[in-house]
């Protein structure tokens, strides 16, 4: 587990943003600041598909998201990239199912935030016994950002998961806006990530403060 306090954990992924260079129309370091301007409250620098940067222009995107996330006093987690966020001593690391093992990840990557992609019942069950911090679980609609998105799953399996009793943070992901928020947060998820309504949203900041208070509301008729 991270040393972060759960509930911390939990209160923090309210409004998740997940972003790469490929993902933004203007730079990506303006569309941070504003979405944190917004509200955003935890960070995931997730630089891949067709023209992402690798290597050190990688790298060196990485330390200016993550020097922002930090002026902002907000959590910053790497996608995928164990080195990386082993080099820049991230907050966490989001991995998939078929990223690297949790149990590898925790070992090299001790009292850190690990988040784990669940599509299944058997992949939460999974993470939960591994000791994952939080799940992503989704994709809740269709997405274009992610090319190999599995079968949509709508909102029934956050509903599953809360219904068997599971108490581990859940943020929805895939196809989420803020229109679709309040549905996600009433399911039983803890926050919502999103990367397209806000990196390509013409007011970055605008759209997060939306969704913001879209989880804001929800939370309160839970
Ligand atoms: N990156 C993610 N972040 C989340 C989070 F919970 F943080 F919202 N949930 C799910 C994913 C998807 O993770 P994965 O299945 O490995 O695909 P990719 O590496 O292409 O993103
Ligand atoms: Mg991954």
């Amino acid at each position: 587990m991270s040393n972060l306090k759960n509930e911390t954990l939990r209160e923090a992924l309210g409004v998740y943003f997940i972003m790469g260079s490929q993902n933004c129309i203007t730079s990506p370091q303006k569309t941070l600041d504003l979405a944190l301007n917004g509200g955003v409250s935890i960070f995931q620098f997730r630089e891949k598909g067709e023209g992402a940067f690798v290597g050190t222009e990688k790298r060196q995107l990485a330390k200016e998201l993550q020097a922002i996330c930090r002026k902002n006093n907000t959590l910053f987690i790497v996608n995928d990239d164990l080195e990386l966020a082993k080099e820049l001593d991230a907050d966490g690391i989001h991995i998939g199912q078929d990223d690297e093992d949790l149990q590898y990840v925790r070992r090299e990557f001790p009292d850190k935030i690990i988040g784990i992609s669940a599509h299944t019942l058997e992949e939460v069950e999974k993470a939960v016994a591994g000791g994952a911090d939080y799940l992503g679980v989704g994709p809740i609609y269709a997405t274009e950002t992610k090319k190999d998105a599995k079968e949509v799953k709508g909102t029934t399996l956050i509903e599953q998961i809360r219904d068997l009793g599971y108490t581990i943070p859940i943020v929805g992901i895939g196809g989420i806006n803020a229109k679709r928020t309040q549905e996600v947060i009433l399911a039983g998820a803890d926050g919502v990530s999103v990367i397209t309504a806000i990196s390509k949203a013409e007011s970055p900041d605008k759209a997060s403060q939306e969704i913001k208070s879209e989880v804001t509301q929800a939370k309160k008729i839970k």
